[in-house]
């Protein structure tokens, strides 16, 4: 494999929870629509594989957020590199992120988001690796929690590579 990298989640593993989350995303947004929140780059994969499979009405929106840079460890500093196009008020938002680690990307999110009056907000992460949290923050919707290792693909990157891998493997 590219790299040695070990797979820890994979491709049907991820296809199969994802359905999943759908599914259960869905039962809790009937009658409502849902307006997905798709925290870039690493979410793209997940947002849009998700956002596919859930059945009541769905809008996107995209934010482009960086902490990490080119390490494997937070800079502590959260860096909105693209805002949101469109207002959240009003609407049922749901933050979509690939995963939550120390938590302070997605802390320092909803508490800007929860300014911008939303009808309501949570939080769904395909990845939580809770062993490393700094920042508390509640999560409705978790895929997989994972060990505290860096891990890569679909979405997630070191040093921007990997982001493409089917699967969830550790360098
Ligand atoms: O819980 P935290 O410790 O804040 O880490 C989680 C955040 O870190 C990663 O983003 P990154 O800054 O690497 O940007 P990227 O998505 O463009 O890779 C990941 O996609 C999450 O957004
Ligand atoms: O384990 C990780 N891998 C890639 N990006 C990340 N951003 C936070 N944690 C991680
Ligand atoms: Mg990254």
């Amino acid at each position: 494999m590219a790299d040695n990298i070990k797979v820890l989640i994979s491709e049907e593993q991820i296809n199969k929870r994802i359905k999943e989350l759908a599914e259960q995303i869905s039962i809790d947004y009937a009658g409502r629509s849902v307006h997905l929140i798709c925290i870039l780059k690493g979410s793209a994969f997940f947002c849009c594989d998700l956002a596919k499979l859930i059945t009541v009405p769905v809008t996107m929106d995209f934010m482009s957020v960086s902490s990490y840079g080119d390490e494997k460890v937070s800079s502590g500093r959260v860096r909105i590199l693209k805002d949101l196009d469109e207002s959240i008020q009003d609407k049922d938002v749901l933050i979509v992120e690939d995963i939550i680690d120390s938590g302070r990307t997605l802390s320092y999110l909803t508490d800007l988001l929860a300014t911008r009056s939303p009808r309501s907000l949570n939080i769904c992460t395909l990845l939580d690796k809770p062993e490393r949290r700094v920042t508390d923050v509640y999560v409705k919707y978790v895929g997989f929690e994972i060990p505290d290792e860096f891990v890569v693909g679909y979405g997630l990157d070191y040093q921007q590579k990997y982001r493409n891998l089917p699967f969830v493997g550790v360098i």
